[in-house]
């Protein structure tokens, strides 16, 4: 069968990660998380005492840390300099701070460059989920998806994650963030022209998962 490349992106809390997962796995993919990246970079900053908001700073260390993702979809990994950074990343810091980092254009130059290098040695195709895939990182992907959600689904779906988190305050935590990537200079979250949108707020994660697998055989068939 021939290699595949799906390209998933959208605001936070829409989906993209789940969705994402699960298709690469229902379809033999490899999978990349390309937000668990900027994470990780950004870590690696707060971690060795830079100041995220001082883009300089930011830029001259982008080319320091050796970030690693594996790319099972049963068993995504990241390390940086071999230390295993899945949970450090998800932390709320770096949460907040992850929009600074990603903004400077020296590190998503390096960053994109290691998303393209993974989904050129993906040996079956990969699904690769983010923020830019569409429009930057993979331009000629085979197939590009762009989730959305309502506000208010998004925070419901986080808050529930994050056990006992406000709602609300949740909700203006990611507007604040969506915020932040969509008007970023170089390479903001948005849509590609030719992506298919997908609205998830009325649909259950399954329902989604078997959109995009539909989309993506739909996509085989015509190729
Ligand atoms: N269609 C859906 N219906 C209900 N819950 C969902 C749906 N899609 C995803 N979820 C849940 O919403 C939460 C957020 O999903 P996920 O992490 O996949 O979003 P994301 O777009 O990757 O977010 P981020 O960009 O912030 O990493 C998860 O708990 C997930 O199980
Ligand atoms: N292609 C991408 C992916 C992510 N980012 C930045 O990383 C942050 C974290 O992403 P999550 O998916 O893990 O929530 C996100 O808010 C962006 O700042 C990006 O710039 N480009």
């Amino acid at each position: 069968m021939e290699s595949v490349i799906v390209a998933i992106d959208g605001p936070s809390g829409t989906g993209k990660s789940s969705t994402s997962k699960a298709v690469a796995a229902k379809l033999g993919l490899s999978y990349l998380d390309t937000g668990a990246q900027y994470r990780a970079i950004t870590w690696w900053m707060i971690s060795n005492g830079i100041d995220v908001q001082d883009a300089v700073a930011v830029a001259d260390a982008a080319g320091k840390p050796v970030i690693v993702s594996g790319t099972d979809p049963a068993r995504p990994t990241i390390t940086v300099d071999g230390v295993d950074a899945a949970g450090p990343i998800r932390t709320e810091e770096v949460t907040s701070k992850v929009s600074a980092v990603s903004a400077v254009p020296e590190v998503r130059e390096r960053i994109t460059e290691l998303q393209r290098s993974i989904a050129a040695d993906a040996p079956l195709g990969i699904v690769v989920e983010g923020r830019d895939i569409g429009t930057t990182v993979l331009p000629d992907a085979d197939l590009k998806i762009f989730l959305t959600a309502s506000p208010e689904a998004r925070a419901a779906r986080r808050s529930g994650e994050l056990k006992g988190a406000d709602v609300v305050t949740t909700q203006q935590a990611l507007i604040k963030r969506d915020a932040a990537d969509s008007s970023r200079k170089t390479s903001p979250l948005a849509k590609a022209d030719d992506a298919v949108e997908v609205d998830t707020t009325e649909l259950t994660l399954e329902q989604v998962i078997e959109c995009v697998v539909t989309l993506v055989e739909e996509k085989r068939a015509t190729a």
